[in-house]
């Protein structure tokens, strides 16, 4: 294996120093069989590659005690005979007590880890929480933040969060991968709150960035219900805000928008975001897409203090995601709760055959008149699809609404207010809120038009199951779909779900996005729906 990276940036003469490299790289062997033993994923050691492949910046770092620490200790004493020789014995028992106690932690570490599906990869990764309280024992959090959990009902840390708040909290970047509904907001949040400690005056310290309008309002809303009694200034970039508001006079210690809004925040108003030291971009791999990537970038250049804290999460992050990420993080861990790019295990999924377009609406019509169990939320694949689905099921004297791009940003609010509240029974939707939507009851998410790729799949479907409540979620498909099935029923396998063996037997589709022009929704002529 190559080790140059290991040196990078240092003057390193491996002909004069043969002797101890090659001592070194007995001690590295060693290390590797530890590693691999502390529950790294060895497959996905990027956050390794990324290390070496960059010089290391000058940060500020606060110290963890850490496997690869130990590796370098070593390497260091046997490296100089001399200062061996002068140890004393009491030195010795010392060393000896403090490897003992290290090797007691990585075993404690790892048991933890695997008891909740924790994978990482990364060198010196901070152990995880035990519990809440650990966050004032170890990393002295103020009161107000376990009062506020508390107030929220949280007991005890999700996976997600036992290991992404200390990584965080260390002072590490963060990519971080974990099921829809596991809590992933809390655990960028309430580092960052953590870490600016208190309101200043001093500009923006903290930025996130959410792909949609919605999901950048629920998570203003969650950050100022965490942050509560502490006098932060969490503002969300409205419309408003950017039309009206002067930046640099604006008190604001984080800021949460949407890529398209800040984007042009920074272009025309001049958004200063030198002194941010956070940046957390939720649903990474949705800001990474095309239409947004333009944004991302200009917002990453835009954060330049040196000392940048950079993390992405998602419930899907594709390997084309982390190689794109690699460019912008240095010395990130690697966080990944059960399996990467899987769907919530809380969730009974089922395929259901109806044919063609006018069997879905059938079936549906069907199904809600045997039982509706609301909240039901049903996903079509583009806003005119969902403006036809909306007449057809008010006529069934359902409480319905409909929520798509088209509709002005207070009716879209609405929509999502009254479904919150059980007003409506059942929401109709595009995509514009199939990620990070947090509506807790969902008891069934139902695809009318078959998702366009497995991701898009596992974040509609995420709507229900969430907090570690059970769900339903229901996917039709007619010919038209087939050949795309077998990309959803690997999903639904591996995530424990019963699919038929003929679809398991199905090829693998190479094109992953599917977006067939339909038929119309309309049981209804034309001319009658006028
Ligand atoms: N420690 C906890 N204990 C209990 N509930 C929690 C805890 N942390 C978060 N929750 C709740 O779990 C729900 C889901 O959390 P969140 O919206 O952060 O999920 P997510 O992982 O970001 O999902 P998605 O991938 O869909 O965005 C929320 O209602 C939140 O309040």
């Amino acid at each position: 294996m190559d080790t140059s990276f290991l040196f990078s940036g240092i003057n390193f003469n491996r002909k004069k120093f043969a002797e101890d490299f090659a001592r070194f790289e007995g001690k590295k062997e060693t290390h590797d069989k530890a590693y691999k033993s502390n529950s790294v994923e060895n497959r996905n050691s990027g956050a390794e590659e990324l290390e070496g492949s960059k010089p290391a910046k000058k940060r500020k770092r606060t110290a963890v005690v850490s496997e690869q620490v130990e590796g370098f200790n070593v390497f260091k004493s046997s490296n100089s005979a001399s200062a061996s020789a002068t140890t004393t014995e009491q030195e010795d028992n010392g060393h000896l007590k403090s490897k003992k106690e290290m090797n007691r932690r990585i075993e404690r570490d790892a048991l933890l880890r695997k008891k909740h599906n924790i994978h990482i990869s990364g060198s010196n990764v901070p152990s995880p929480l035990q519990n809440f309280a650990e966050l004032s024992s170890r990393y002295e959090s103020e009161s107000y933040l376990l009062c506020n959990l508390a107030e929220l009902g949280f007991k005890e840390p999700t996976p997600i969060q036992r290991q992404a708040i200390p990584v965080l909290l260390s002072g590490r970047e963060c990519f971080a991968c974990a099921p829809t509904g596991s809590g992933k907001t809390l655990a960028f949040l309430s580092p960052i709150l953590m870490k600016l400690k208190r309101a200043s005056k001093d500009g923006i310290r903290a930025v996130i960035v959410c792909p949609t309008r919605e999901l950048a309002s629920q998570t203003t809303r969650e950050c100022k219900k965490l942050g509560k009694g502490r006098g932060f200034n969490i503002k969300l970039m409205t419309k408003e805000l950017l039309k009206s508001a002067d930046f640099s006079k604006m008190p604001c210690d984080i800021l949460v928008s949407t890529p398209l809004r800040i984007g042009f925040a920074i272009r025309k108003k001049k958004l200063d975001l030198t002194r941010v030291e956070f940046l957390v971009l939720d649903e990474a791999d949705k800001l990474f897409e095309l239409g947004f990537v333009k944004q991302i970038d200009s917002v990453v250049k835009a954060c330049s203090n040196p000392s940048i804290l950079r993390s992405l999460f998602s419930a899907t992050l594709p390997d084309t995601v982390e190689e794109l990420a690699r460019t912008i993080m240095h010395d990130a861990v690697r966080v990944i709760i059960g399996r990467k790019n899987s769907a919530s295990e809380l969730i009974n999924q089922k395929l259901v055959f109806a044919g063609s377009e006018e069997g879905k609406l059938l079936a549906l019509r069907q199904s809600f008149a045997e039982s509706l169990n609301p909240p039901v939320l049903i996903f079509v694949q583009s806003k005119e699809r969902a403006k036809e689905l909306y007449k057809e099921l008010v006529f069934d004297n359902i409480k319905v609404d409909v929520i798509h791009a088209d509709l002005q940003q207070t009716q879209r609010e609405n929509a999502v207010d009254n479904f919150r509240a059980g007003k409506t029974w059942v929401l109709i939707a595009t995509d514009v809120i199939a990620r990070g939507m947090d509506f807790k009851g969902v008891n069934c998410v139902i695809n009318y038009d078959f998702p366009e790729s497995a991701a898009q799949y596992i974040h509609r479907i995420g709507r229900s199951g969430r907090a570690g409540r059970k769900g339903e979620a229901i996917t039709l498909y007619t010919e038209e779909d087939a050949p795309f099935l077998r990309n959803i029923a690997n999903v639904i396998a591996a995530s424990g779900c019963e699919v038929p063996s003929w679809i398991m037997a199905l090829p693998k589709m190479k094109r992953k996005k599917h977006r067939p022009a339909r038929d119309s929704i309309s049981a209804h002529p034309k001319d009658d729906q006028e």
